[in-house]
């Protein structure tokens, strides 16, 4: 019998790119589609919120019985309390990533986190949620710049380097969102034998 379809919808890329490399191992479990649909987002400061909300509009435009995942991701600044957060798209539209790191020239604390909130549904009314977080310093632009804030963002874990400098294999080990996608190949395991 072949795996199962799976819906990763995601107008984004460079996530898709990412996704598809961190999945690679399960694709004699489930067989990986990508949706490119634009979703709306909610205002909300919650992160699973926003992921679930996605998840389910996500469903309810694929219909019923569509195995389907969405995933949410947020540059949460310690000296904000959190923010930008989910709104990190529209600061970097916006402002740049100069523009960024500016904003934080005021602090001493130019910590951040990078979060991943997965939320994935079987199309029969069941949601999971699962969740990645990388602590890191927001630094003077280093790397390729083709994705979002990926050169402003120097993990603690990476000796020095951002993750635009980082091979991709480097940066799915201690990223974000390889840790969210850790716990859903997991899941996975469970609910695709
Ligand atoms: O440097 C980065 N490294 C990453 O690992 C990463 N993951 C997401 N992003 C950016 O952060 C915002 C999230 O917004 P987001 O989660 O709503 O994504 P999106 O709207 O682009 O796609 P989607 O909602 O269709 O999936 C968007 O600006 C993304 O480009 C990243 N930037
Ligand atoms: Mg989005």
């Amino acid at each position: 019998m072949s795996a199962p379809d799976v819906v990763f919808v995601t107008g984004n890329a460079n996530k898709l790119k990412e996704v598809k490399m961190i999945l690679a191992s399960e694709s004699s479990k489930i067989n990986l589609i990508n949706e490119p649909l634009d979703l709306e987002e909610i205002q909300d400061v919650d992160l699973q919120s926003i992921a679930l909300a996605k998840c389910k509009q996500a469903s309810k435009l694929l219909g019923p019985g569509r195995p389907v995942f969405v995933e949410d991701t947020a540059l949460c600044f310690d000296s904000f309390n959190g923010l930008p957060g989910a709104y990190i798209k529209w600061f970097v539209k916006s402002m740049g990533l100069a523009g960024i790191v500016q904003m934080l020239s005021g602090f001493e604390n130019k910590g951040a986190e990078a979060i991943t909130t997965l939320t994935y549904t079987d199309g029969e009314g069941h949601f999971h949620t699962f969740q990645g977080v990388t602590h890191g310093t927001i630094v003077t632009s280093r790397g390729p710049t083709d994705f979002g804030w990926d050169s402003i963002f120097q993990p603690d874990e990476s000796h020095g380097q951002t993750y635009a400098e980082m091979d991709k294999a480097a940066k799915n080990a201690i990223s974000h969102r390889g840790r969210a996608f850790a716990e859903f190949k997991a899941f996975i395991a469970t609910e695709f034998k």
